[in-house]
């Protein structure tokens, strides 16, 4: 493999204070992604280059698209349908109700419609919070909510392996990435185990995305960072570093899903960390990988 085609722009100088779940949406031509804090769902087309967004009234951490049209979107503790063209969020499930510091955080569609994310409490600065406060649900297609576990720390990067038997989760303190058995037909997982450990440099795990060959590939929070990572063997493969440190999470776009997109926070780093990261809170468009991914699946309720 050849490295020196690899090229990093910033699409977006954004201001993006938690920069996460970037989306490709094929039809539109465009990558959504979220502002966590900033309760700001945004869309990118990439003919115009330009943003539209919808602001919701709580932190908004995930966003997905939706088989009958608009999106989905997990807002403070609550799955949201999300009307583009009005603005609106209408709630289908809340979870956690005991818990008023928790929301939600990354969230994703499995490949038969169900859209899982996990929960967390409320940082007070990146990485700091109460321990054990999360769980992760998914919103079935009948808006019906399950709970897998809970104990989680900072649920965050999902995904299935390409015949769908394996789910891939990262609960970013363990350091770890995780891989259970999975039931397609039912939703159950099952036999959880670690594929890959972190190394010190590569810091915290955050967002995560499969590959067209069954390679996943996670941004690195505080590392600076996507790894693709082959999760069968547990070796790193490829490292691809970037101009800020707090990538939070990666997604496949573009033509034939042939560029990655990575978002990034600016939140919690200090005035000369700033003035090193220009681009910080910035849309990142990596090419010439190579490698491609494979379209996003649509929650099916
Ligand atoms: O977006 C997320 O996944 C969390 O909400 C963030 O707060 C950070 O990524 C986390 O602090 C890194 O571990
Ligand atoms: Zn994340």
């Amino acid at each position: 493999m050849t490295m020196s085609s690899i090229k990093i722009e910033c699409i977006l100088p954004g201001n993006c204070r938690l920069g996460e779940s970037p989306v490709w949406e094929e039809a539109s031509n465009s990558l959504l992604f979220v502002d966590i804090p900033a309760k700001k769902v945004c869309r990118w087309d990439s003919l115009s280059q330009q943003v539209q967004q919808v602001t919701v009234d709580a932190p908004v951490s995930s966003v997905a698209l939706r088989q009958s049209g608009g999106y989905v979107a997990t807002i403070g503790t609550k799955f949201c349908a999300l009307n583009w063209e009005d603005q609106s969020a209408i709630v289908l499930a809340t979870v956690d109700k005991d818990k008023k510091n928790n929301r939600f955080n990354d969230g994703k569609v499995d490949p038969a419609g169900r859209y899982f994310a996990g929960t967390m409490a409320e940082e007070t600065a990146p990485a700091v919070l109460e321990r054990h406060q999360g769980s992760l649900y998914s919103l079935f297609p009948d808006h019906h909510v399950e709970k897998y576990f809970d104990q989680v720390d900072i649920s965050n990067g999902l995904d299935w392996s390409l015949d769908h038997k394996i789910f891939y989760y990262i609960d970013s303190l363990s350091y770890c990435v995780d891989a259970f058995d999975y039931d397609l037909p039912t939703g159950k997982i099952s036999n959880r185990r670690s594929v890959y450990k972190l190394e010190k440099e590569e810091q915290i795990p955050d967002g995560m995305c499969i590959d067209a060959e069954g390679k996943l590939w996670v941004a690195c929070y505080n590392g600076g960072r996507v790894i693709r990572l082959d999760p069968e063997t547990g070796k790193r493969l490829q490292t691809v570093k970037l101009p800020v440190d707090k990538t939070t999470s990666c997604c496949f776009g573009g033509k034939d899903y042939s560029e990655m997109y990575v978002t990034c926070a600016r939140d919690g780093i200090d005035p000369e960390g700033l003035l090193r990261q220009p681009e910080v809170g910035g849309i990142f468009k990596i090419t010439g990988l190579g490698i491609k991914g494979i379209p996003p699946y649509p929650y099916a309720g």
